[in-house]
């Protein structure tokens, strides 16, 4: 048709698009970011994000907890881009959705640099609402049950306000989180961007770091090593644990939906960290010991989400019991670690 006009009217034509135009990887009609998305949550997201073929996922990660190995099935997808980025810089991107989890969740990890992490609760979150603004993009925040602090009302839900000490060890995270927060309600109601905010509860599952230091890792490496069981005093604390794939339901829910949260996304299902030893002693490796030993500074006493909320306005519940969950993660600690079953 082209050809014809320019033969008509002597003018020239206008290039043809690009062959490739009509092929599967440019019809994407959501492109979504994931910060953080090299991590344990983030890479589990971007599994599930990447069945829809209609979706084009960005990961933007500086690889400080999280590793290219989590999402090694998807480098070189047409659908798929990683990008070597720490979010504490600014971002140019166009995209639609932006899931926001770039920040280290051990606490190991994240006290390790403390004023590290403060800024990437800070600034990572500012650019990544930056971008949302610029972009129209709606944003989601993966907040934390470490904004309740020592919580003195038991279980938590979304209307408390916490008992967070703002000068501690742990404040950097926490308190990091709690003005992520309020970034995200304040970018809203001044700019009028649209913001989603999950406040996530102990998750655990396959791809975590072996020597991640966080309890569930730890137990199951350790039981597979053949060695003790390290409880932290006085290990009558108290998490509940969220398998991966259940939070992963939960923050697409929350992202799709209409409510702005926070919204606590995790299991109630309460153990002390005694009956957390106990279940992996008996599920992995009956003849290991359990030895106490000393914890560190103001390690919450009890957590338990209230999920009231998320099951009537997300119609979600976590489904994956700990002990069906537990074997999940062991057969991937067994992989990695290279320690087969008997
Ligand atoms: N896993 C949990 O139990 C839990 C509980 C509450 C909240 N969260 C939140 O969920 C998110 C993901 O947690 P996770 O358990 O997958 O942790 P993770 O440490 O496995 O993942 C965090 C990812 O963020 C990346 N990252 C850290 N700092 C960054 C920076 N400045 N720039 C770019 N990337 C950076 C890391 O390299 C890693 O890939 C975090 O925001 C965490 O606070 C997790
Ligand atoms: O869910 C949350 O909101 C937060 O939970 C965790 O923080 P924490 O609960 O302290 O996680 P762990 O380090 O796994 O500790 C859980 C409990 O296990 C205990 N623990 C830890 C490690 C260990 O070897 N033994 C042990 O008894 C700790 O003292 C603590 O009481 C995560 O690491 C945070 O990223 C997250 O934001």
């Amino acid at each position: 048709m082209a050809a014809t006009s320019e033969k008509q009217n002597g003018s020239k034509a206008p290039p043809l698009p690009s062959p490739l135009r009509n092929s599967k990887f440019l019809q994407s009609n959501m492109r979504i970011l994931i910060s953080g998305g090299a991590g344990f949550i983030g890479s589990h997201l971007v599994d599930k994000l990447m069945e829809n073929e209609k979706n084009e996922v960005v990961v933007a990660d500086n690889y400080f907890t999280g590793s290219k190995e989590n999402l090694k099935k998807w480098i070189g997808h047409p659908r798929f881009e990683l990008i070597r980025h720490d979010v504490t810089e600014p971002l140019l991107l166009e995209v639609d959705r932006i899931y926001h989890l770039a920040c280290p969740a051990s606490p190991i990890f994240y006290k390790y640099n403390p004023v590290k992490t403060i800024k990437t609760n800070v600034m990572g979150t500012m650019n990544m609402l930056g971008l949302a603004k610029r972009v129209g993009a709606r944003i989601l925040l993966t907040s934390t049950s470490e904004v309740y602090g020592d919580p003195l009302i038991h279980p938590q839900p979304e209307s408390y306000w916490g008992n967070v000490n703002p000068i501690g060890v742990r404040s950097c995270y926490d308190e990091g989180k709690r003005v992520a927060e309020t970034l995200m309600f304040d970018y809203h109601r001044q700019h009028g961007i649209e913001i989603r905010i999950a406040r996530i509860f102990n998750t655990y599952g396959p791809r975590m770091n072996i020597d991640d230091g966080r309890v569930v890792s730890n137990f199951i490496a350790q039981a597979l090593r053949g060695e003790a069981l390290t409880v932290q005093k006085p290990g009558t604390q108290t998490r509940s644990f969220c398998y991966v794939s259940d939070m992963v339901d939960g923050l697409i829910r929350l992202m799709e939906g209409n409510d702005t949260g926070p919204i606590n996304i995790g299991n109630p299902g309460e153990f002390t960290m005694v009956e957390l030893a106990e279940t992996v002693k008996e599920l992995i490796n009956p003849s290991i010991e359990i030895k106490m030993v000393e914890n560190t500074p103001d390690d919450p006493r009890q957590r338990k989400p209230d999920i009231s909320k998320a099951k009537e306005v997300l119609g979600w519940e976590p489904k994956v019991k700990l002990r069906e969950g537990l074997p999940l993660m062991e057969e991937d600690f067994r992989l990695r670690l290279n320690v087969p079953k008997n």
